[in-house]
């Protein structure tokens, strides 16, 4: 097994600046600033549409954005180097996982794609068993309930080693137990030097930078509005 690169060092810096993205001919936000560094949770939070989402997907590299900047380590990001970052991990709304396919094949082809590499089974296992799920690696996804599924999409966190993760909604859908799990594998990142946004209306129980996404919305809300 080729051993991956650690990505996460001291120097993992996050910087946004003046960013703002318009959707749909209208603007979500305007002159979104932040930073992250290592151990750093940036909390984002705001009502439904504030545009904490579209801030994940622009950081992501999912969405374009109209001004503004985005820089890890002092390295500008362009719109053409985005996908092929290898700083980001993303986790949206959607869980990306296909439903046909086994757990252990979906981890399988999620490895393979963010490293060129087979998954090893002690990989696959230990991220598995910290959500509970190795009983079910063999399962084709669509028999999973809405919390396995989610639990699913949750161990990939613990499969590839990327610094910056981008959460929409951790926490949704868990019970006790597994939130207790996603905190302990949230914590474990940041003491290793990563760093963390993550959309929540829910707390997330770990001390954050709380970004509150109101402060960027246009001065007229409905402009651009289909109605
Ligand atoms: N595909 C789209 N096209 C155009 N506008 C969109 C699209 N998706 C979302 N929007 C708009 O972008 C704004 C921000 O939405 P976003 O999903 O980022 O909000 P949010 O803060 O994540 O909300 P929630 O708490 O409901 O998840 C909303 O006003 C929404 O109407």
């Amino acid at each position: 097994m080729k051993t991956q690169k650690t990505a996460r060092t001291a120097a993992i810096y996050l910087a946004v600046n003046g960013l703002q993205c318009r959707r749909g001919g209208r603007t979500v936000f305007s002159g979104v600033s932040c930073e992250a560094r290592a151990g750093d949770l940036v909390h984002l939070v705001g009502p439904n549409g504030s545009g904490k989402t579209t801030l994940l997907r622009v950081l992501a590299g999912l969405l374009p954005f109209q001004a503004g900047s985005i820089a890890v380590d002092a390295v500008p990001l362009r719109a053409q180097d985005i996908p092929m970052t290898a700083a980001f991990l993303h986790a949206g709304h959607q869980n990306g996982l296909k439903k046909i396919l086994t757990l252990r094949d979906n981890c399988a082809l999620f490895y393979k794609l963010m490293t060129g590499e087979t998954l090893d089974e002690e990989r696959l296992y230990k991220a598995a068993d910290h959500f509970n799920l190795s009983l079910l690696i063999d399962q084709p996804v669509k028999f999973f309930s809405s919390g396995q599924a989610h639990r699913a999409s949750l161990m990939r966190f613990m499969l590839v080693d990327r610094p910056i993760w981008l959460m929409d909604e951790p926490t949704v859908g868990l019970d006790k137990a597994n939130r207790d799990q996603l905190k302990s594998m949230m914590q474990q990142h940041l003491a290793g030097g990563g760093c963390i946004i993550a959309a929540s209306h829910d707390p997330l129980g770990l001390p954050s930078i709380e970004l509150d996404m109101t402060r960027f919305e246009p001065a007229h809300p409905a402009e651009g509005y289909w109605s």
